[in-house]
């Protein structure tokens, strides 16, 4: 693994996690520090960790979900790796961002929505756990976003002048994809109480979780998905042209929300102080079932937790 000292001494807390049109955050006020190629039990990220410095000079890592071309499918992106990786520099609080098709009227593309549930549509084929092959572990997930992280994003949107207007609160479905839905399944989606669609927010939700990271994701409407008749079913191109203006407006809300954070009143929770331990009582092995593999694949990611 390449970890310069400075990170070692210096842990990056907050980290962003850019999908569909933010493939990466060159904005201006962003300074760039350093690209880090790190290696972790699970793999290799889907991206170089970027550093960089707010324009008031905190740190920052940005790791790109499908890869600096979006090479990666929803599928493919290694979710343990992006999340372990981010950990082992210091990363306890994550903002994440997605393009997502809205199931509701109100939720018009370009707004944006920040969820507080999520209903899992994956197939079971993406790897959504670091406790598995010789260690057990359940962690809880009633509530899958962090909630005192998602408050500062709710406070810093309200006092904003311009930009997106944010839906707080709402249940975001996670389907499998890449293929979009069909009309009848976008239906039982809307007659289920979704919100909005993605492909995206998990296992990164739930790996963050174990990794007892501070969570919440921006979800930026680009569509109207396929339940509405009087609109064309959602395509690729009017997800890009959307993200095209929902982009600058994240960008806007990103900046607001990374100096709110770093004020020191809010120290004890982008340092997850609420989540330590966590996982640690999660785990349901007794020591005689503890595989020697596995007890090293989680000591990497949470240091000293298992003997
Ligand atoms: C390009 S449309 C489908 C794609 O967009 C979203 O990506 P992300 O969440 O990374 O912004 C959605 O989840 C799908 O992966
Ligand atoms: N309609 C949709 N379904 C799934 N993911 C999406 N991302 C953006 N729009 C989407």
């Amino acid at each position: 693994m390449f970890l310069p000292t400075t990170y070692a001494a210096d842990p990056v807390r907050i980290a962003v996690i850019g999908g569909t049109g933010i493939e990466s955050l060159t904005h201006e006020g962003f300074t760039p520090v350093a690209a880090l190629t790190i290696s972790t039990p699970w793999g290799a990220p889907s991206s170089p960790i970027n550093i960089l410095k707010t324009p008031s000079g905190v740190p920052i890592a940005f790791l790109s979900r499908h890869g600096v071309h979006h090479e990666l499918n929803p599928t493919e992106v290694p979710g343990r790796a992006n999340i372990a990786a981010l950990r082992s520099i210091g990363v306890r609080t994550i903002l994440a961002f997605s393009a997502v098709g809205s199931l509701q009227a109100g939720i018009r593309p370009r707004d944006f929505v920040l969820p507080d549930q999520i209903i899992d549509r994956t197939k079971g084929i993406r790897p959504s756990t670091f406790f598995e092959d010789g260690i057990v572990g359940h962690v809880g997930f009633a509530d899958p976003f962090d909630a005192g992280l998602s408050k500062v994003i709710a406070k810093v949107a309200a006092e904003q002048a311009q930009g997106a207007k944010l839906h707080v609160g709402g249940t975001v479905i996670c389907m499998e994809g890449p293929t979009f839905s069909t009309r009848a399944e976008s239906a039982m989606y809307r007659s289920w109480g979704g919100s909005v669609i993605n492909m995206s927010v998990l296992p990164e939700a739930k790996l963050a979780r174990e990794a007892e990271i501070a969570y919440a994701m921006v979800c930026m409407s680009t569509d109207y998905d396929c339940w509405k008749t009087d609109e064309p079913p959602v395509d690729v191109a009017t997800v890009v042209a959307n993200m095209r203006s929902n982009g600058e407006n994240a960008k806007h809300l990103m900046s607001a929300v990374l100096n709110e954070l770093a004020r020191e009143e809010h120290e004890d929770l982008v340092e997850a102080k609420h989540l330590e331990g966590s996982s640690k009582w999660a785990n349901c092995t007794k020591p005689a079932g503890l595989k020697k593999e596995a007890i090293e694949r989680i000591n990497w990611l949470l240091p000293g937790y298992f003997a």
